[in-house]
Parts: C-alpha cells; structure tokens; sequence
C-alpha cells in the first residue's frame, strides 16, 4: 500500500485549549494564541481544588467542562510547537493532572475569526468519576465557599475574579449566567 507523504512548510506543532485558569495565566511558551470556543460543553464551577485554590480540609472550586449538546464555551487556544510541546505537557501534566485531577480530550476548537477555520485541541477536562469533583450546587453556595478558601497559588476568588474579567474584555459579546451569578454573589459577601 503506498503510503502518501505529506509533506508541508509547518513545523508540527499543537493547540492547547484553555477556559478557566488558563485564560489568563497559560504559564508555559507558546507560538500563538486565538480566543474562541469549543461546541457540546458548558463551564462550570463543579470541580474541587485541595492544592492550588484550597486544601485538603476545605477545598475551593474551579472550573470544568461538562457535555451539554446545546453549548458552547469560550476560552483561548494556544500553539505550542519544537520544544514548546514538550516543555507545555510536562508543565500542563503536574499543573493539571497531576495536581488537579484533570483528563485530556481533544476537542474541536473555531477560533472568533471563523475565517481561519477550526482546529482541533487539547482540553483538560475533570470528570464526575475524579475523587475531588465537587459536582452541582446553587450560585450562592459555590461563591460561599469560593469566597472562603484559598490553596497553594492564591486565594479562590482571584481565580473566580480573573476568569469573569477576562470573558468581560475578550468575550464581551457572550453570556454566561454561571459565571457572571457567581461573581455576583462572591462580590455581595466581601464587598
Ligand atoms: N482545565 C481548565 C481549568 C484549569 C485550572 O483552572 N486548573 C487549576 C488546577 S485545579 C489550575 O491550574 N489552577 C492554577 C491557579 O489556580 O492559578 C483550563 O483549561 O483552564
């Protein structure tokens, strides 16, 4: 069987989708990076944290991606190509899997200019099977506890504050009620 050889210009390379904490802190070197969204996925606060945004005894709460055919959710792609790949999976792998408790999915990504096309990505997702997944509760419940913990990298509300900014100045055009009925309530008990 002859095998067809495609042989192209690009440097291989790799996306690597973020929508909670990545968004505003990747933390690894990359190409590039475009803002759009993944289909068939809501965001939500349903994920325990008991090393970076909490701890063992009271952990807080950071996003996931759960499957919900009707959704869609934004967030940022980014290239990662040569030594990039290696250096972002080891990196991502202790940030979230190790320390997280997230899975990897590739996942199809369109970046907000829907002319450059769709591109698939790599996604950390935590799964209602992880031991620390926290699953659903009401917008107040989730900013109480938000508002009261705090883990290894910072207080959870920064993380709760920076993700809502950032939909805010990159997303302004999108709506997301979890998020934004959240950061309401979160705000209400501090301010
Ligand atoms: N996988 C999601 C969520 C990532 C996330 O928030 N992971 C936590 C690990 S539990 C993290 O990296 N936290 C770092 C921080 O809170 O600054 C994403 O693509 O952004």
């Amino acid at each position: 069987m002859k095998l067809l050889a495609i042989t192209t210009s690009e440097k291989p390379s790799l996306w690597i989708f973020g929508y909670g904490s990545l968004v505003w802190k990747p933390d690894f070197k990359y190409k590039r990076s475009k803002v759009g969204y993944i289909e068939g996925y809501s965001r939500r606060f349903w994920h325990g944290d008991n090393f970076h945004r909490g701890d063992k005894d009271v952990p807080g709460r950071v996003v996931t991606l759960v499957e919900d055919q009707d959704a869609c959710t934004w967030g940022v792609a980014y290239e990662v190509t040569d030594s990039q790949m290696e250096e972002s999976l080891q990196y991502l792998n202790v940030r979230e899997a190790v320390l997280g408790g997230y899975v990897t999915k590739m996942v199809e990504f369109t970046p907000r200019e829907k002319y450059q096309g769709s591109l698939l990505a790599l996604v950390y997702i935590a799964t209602s099977d992880n031991p620390i997944y926290l699953g659903p509760a009401t917008p107040t419940e989730i900013a109480a506890q938000i508002t009261i913990c705090r883990g290894n990298t910072g207080h959870n509300i920064e993380y709760l504050l920076r993700l809502a900014e950032f939909m805010r100045l990159y997303c302004p055009e999108v709506e997301d009620d979890h998020l934004f009925s959240i950061e309401a309530a979160a705000l209400a008990l501090v301010i």
